[in-house]
């Protein structure tokens, strides 16, 4: 099975993409919502997090995730903390998940795959693309964060033009460019090579 990954900044347009995937019968691994979850059901990690962070990174509710992330990135030394305490079980938990795939291709969503180390996972790499300037809308406008706050996440990340050198192919979601033919000229790309895999 080929191991396709969907990368790019944040406010960039991954989950948008991989959605339009899905819709064509891909099964999609959210790296984000997955990371979210394992840090809520896996004591381990929970232990972990408290240890590194303190209890108020809990609530009743569960994850503290405003709290925790105004902890993680006031410093570039906290978010490699959080980073090196969840991303070897997301990694893990994200690698398991590929290999019960059972549909030609795959695709597993992550902003830090490169960041990561774990884009060696990957078969084929697809990078989204948007203009700075409409990331950081974007994403002040979904979750309510200030321009600063998204500013300093993004500079906790690759910077998204080098980003994109990585990746084998890219898909630009300036909203001028129609996203969904670009979606199905890669869907073919992938279920060919896929096919050429299978009989080699
Ligand atoms: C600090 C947390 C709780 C804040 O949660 P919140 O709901 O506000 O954000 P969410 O997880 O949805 O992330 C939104 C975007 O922020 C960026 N971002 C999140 N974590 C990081 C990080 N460690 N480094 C750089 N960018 C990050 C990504 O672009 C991500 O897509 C959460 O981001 C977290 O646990 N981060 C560490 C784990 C991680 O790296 N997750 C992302 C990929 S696995
Ligand atoms: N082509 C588009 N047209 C209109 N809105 C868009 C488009 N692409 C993305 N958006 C909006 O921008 C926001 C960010 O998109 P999305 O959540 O897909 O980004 P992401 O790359 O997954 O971000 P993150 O790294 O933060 O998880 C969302 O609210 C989404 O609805």
């Amino acid at each position: 099975m080929l191991r396709v990954g969907i990368t790019g900044g944040i406010g960039s347009g991954k989950s948008v993409v991989a959605r339009i995937f899905e819709t064509l019968g891909i099964p999609v691994y959210y790296s984000d919502a997955e990371a979210k979850r394992l840090m809520n059901t896996d004591a381990t990690l929970r232990t972990n997090i408290i240890a590194a962070f303190g209890p108020e990174a809990y609530n009743e509710a569960g994850l503290n995730r405003s709290w925790l992330a105004a902890q993680a990135f006031q410093q570039p030394e906290k978010t490699q903390l959080l980073n090196s305490i969840v991303h070897p079980a997301v990694i893990a938990h994200g690698k398991q998940w590929l290999e019960q795939q059972q549909t030609a291709y795959a695709i597993k969503e992550a902003a830090l795959f490169f960041e990561s180390g774990s884009a060696t996972d990957i078969d084929f790499m697809i990078g989204v693309y948007a203009p700075q300037a409409l990331r950081i809308q974007r994403v002040m406008q979904r979750d309510g964060l200030g321009r600063q706050e998204v500013l300093t996440r993004m500079s906790r990340q690759i910077e998204e033009t080098v980003k994109m050198k990585l990746c084998d192919a890219v898909i630009q979601n300036n909203e001028q460019e129609m996203l969904i033919p670009q979606v199905l000229q890669l869907h073919q790309q992938l279920l060919a090579m896929a096919e050429k895999n299978s009989t080699n």
